[in-house]
């Protein structure tokens, strides 16, 4: 299988806070970004990998992939957008690949074997994510804070990315998505108001999105858990 990569960078790290976009943080001695990029630039079947950056810190990132020794012309950075959604639109122009990856930059955790299987799933159906079952207890709550409904849980699933599918099919959602203004938090949402199947297959809880402060202790934890 001949796959790219989209990898959505362009964030402001609002809940995150700070003066450095999270995706640039130190992760141990590596920013987050550079962690993220190297799992994809090694996977034999990753032909093709596309930076989705804020078009003010483009060059700050052709820097930073000089300083870490990413080779020039393995990664293709083009501007993002204002949303994550946007991101990965631009991103999907700059790649032509018949079989996409869209992996948010802040997923350090990501592993090759993870790539493997969620590709392989992805080939069966046209599109798959990774995913964990949920462990808190998930509530609807209106307006007014109130409770209005507990969903089963047994049914309930945390998903993440990557997610996979056919670049044709991935493409014609987000142009359908834009159409008719549907803003989707992930990609699979897009495929999914196409009435596609999306397959999921589990991941694990460690490939942790970071999104808040006490995410990158987190981070740190599980990277020294994966060292030893
Ligand atoms: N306009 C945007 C917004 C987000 N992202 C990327 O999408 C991924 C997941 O988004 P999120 O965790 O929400 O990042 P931020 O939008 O930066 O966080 P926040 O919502 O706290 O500002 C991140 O890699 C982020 O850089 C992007 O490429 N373009
Ligand atoms: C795509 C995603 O990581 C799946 O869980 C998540 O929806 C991204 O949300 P964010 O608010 O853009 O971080």
């Amino acid at each position: 299988m001949d796959a790219g990569v989209v990898i959505p960078a362009a964030g402001k790290g609002r809940r995150m806070g700070g003066p450095v976009s999270k995706q640039f943080l130190d992760l141990c001695g590596v920013p987050v970004l550079i962690r993220t990029l190297q799992v994809f630039l090694d996977h034999p079947a990753v032909s093709q990998t596309v930076l989705a950056v804020s078009p003010q810190e483009v060059d700050y990132v052709r820097d930073l992939l000089n300083r870490f020794r990413v080779p020039a012309g393995k990664v293709l950075v083009t501007p993002g957008g204002r949303e994550r959604q946007d991101s990965v639109r631009e991103g999907l122009k700059v790649l032509d690949r018949e079989w996409v990856l869209v992996h948010d930059a802040v997923r350090p955790f990501i592993t090759r074997e993870q790539i493997t299987t969620l590709l392989q799933q992805a080939e069966a159906g046209g599109a798959a994510v990774l995913a964990v079952p949920v462990k808190d207890t998930i509530k609807e709550v209106n307006s007014d804070g109130l409770v209005d409904g507990t969903p089963d849980r047994s049914r309930l699933w945390a998903v993440q990315t990557p997610q996979a599918f056919r670049r044709s099919l991935l493409v014609q959602a987000h142009e359908e998505g834009e159409r008719t203004g549907l803003a989707a938090t992930d990609d699979a949402m897009l495929v999914e108001a196409l009435g596609a199947k999306v397959r999921v297959v589990e991941g694990d809880y460690s490939n942790l999105k970071l999104t808040t402060p006490e995410d990158m202790a987190l981070a740190e934890a599980i990277w020294k858990m994966r060292s030893q």
